[in-house]
């Protein structure tokens, strides 16, 4: 079970201020969408060059034109790239194939799609390597949340792995963690503590030890 942690609100000195801060308790830096909306691809270019080390995923939630937009986002050094699990199969069958000549890997997003469960089910057989339950913030504001959704993903998914995104915090975790994602995405539940280094070291040592028992 891997950490990520999502950088959203911030511009990309800050976001690299952050992960100095957390870098040895993280497996994944995430460019958020409000970075790559206000920085462009340079916030993953500048990202990666800094943490060599750190996988970089690009939040671009792709919609359209999968080959491309994951082209792009590889070129300029994601590990991982998001799409869209309400669009076609179309877009996420060219993402797969663009990623695999860039070794790149493919998360796909499952955001407001309603049957998760037959969803999840037909996404799995495009060769996806990630599906993600995520509450986004704006249901996070109506009180929701993805540990249901997890479940069931969990139930059905059998070739890609799991992750699980959306307003996860320190306390949280635990339920998070009993459901067994691969891939556990936390931002502002890092991002808006005060003392980011000691909640993302705790959040890693939950993971190690749900891990070896
Ligand atoms: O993907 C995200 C959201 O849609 C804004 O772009 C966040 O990165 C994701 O929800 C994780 O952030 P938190 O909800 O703050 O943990």
């Amino acid at each position: 079970m891997k950490l990520q942690l999502a950088l959203d609100l911030v511009n990309i000195p800050e976001g690299i201020s952050v992960v100095r801060e957390v870098e040895a308790f993280i497996d994944v830096v995430e460019i958020g969408t409000p970075v790559v909306i206000n920085e462009g691809l340079r916030a993953v270019k500048e990202m990666k060059e800094a943490f060599p080390n750190l996988t970089v995923l690009a939040d671009l939630k792709i919609m359209d034109a999968g080959g491309y937009e994951v082209m792009k986002a590889s070129e300029a050094g994601a590990g991982i790239v998001t799409v869209l699990g309400a669009t076609d199969d179309s877009t996420i069958k060219g993402a797969v194939e663009e990623a695999k000549k860039h070794g790149s890997e493919i998360l796909v997003d499952m955001i407001n799609v309603k049957d998760i469960e037959q969803r999840a089910k037909e996404v799995d057989a495009l060769g996806v390597d990630y599906i993600c339950v995520h509450t986004g913030y704006d249901l996070q504001a109506a009180g929701e949340n993805s540990f249901e959704q997890l479940r069931t993903i969990k139930r059905v998914v059998k070739n890609a792995k799991t992750a699980v995104a959306g307003g996860i915090k320190l306390e949280t975790l635990p339920e998070v963690i009993q459901a067994q994602p691969d891939l556990v995405i936390v931002g502002g539940g890092i991002t808006g503590k005060d003392d980011k280094k000691a909640v993302a070291a705790e959040m890693q040592r939950l993971i190690k030890q749900a891990v070896t028992v």
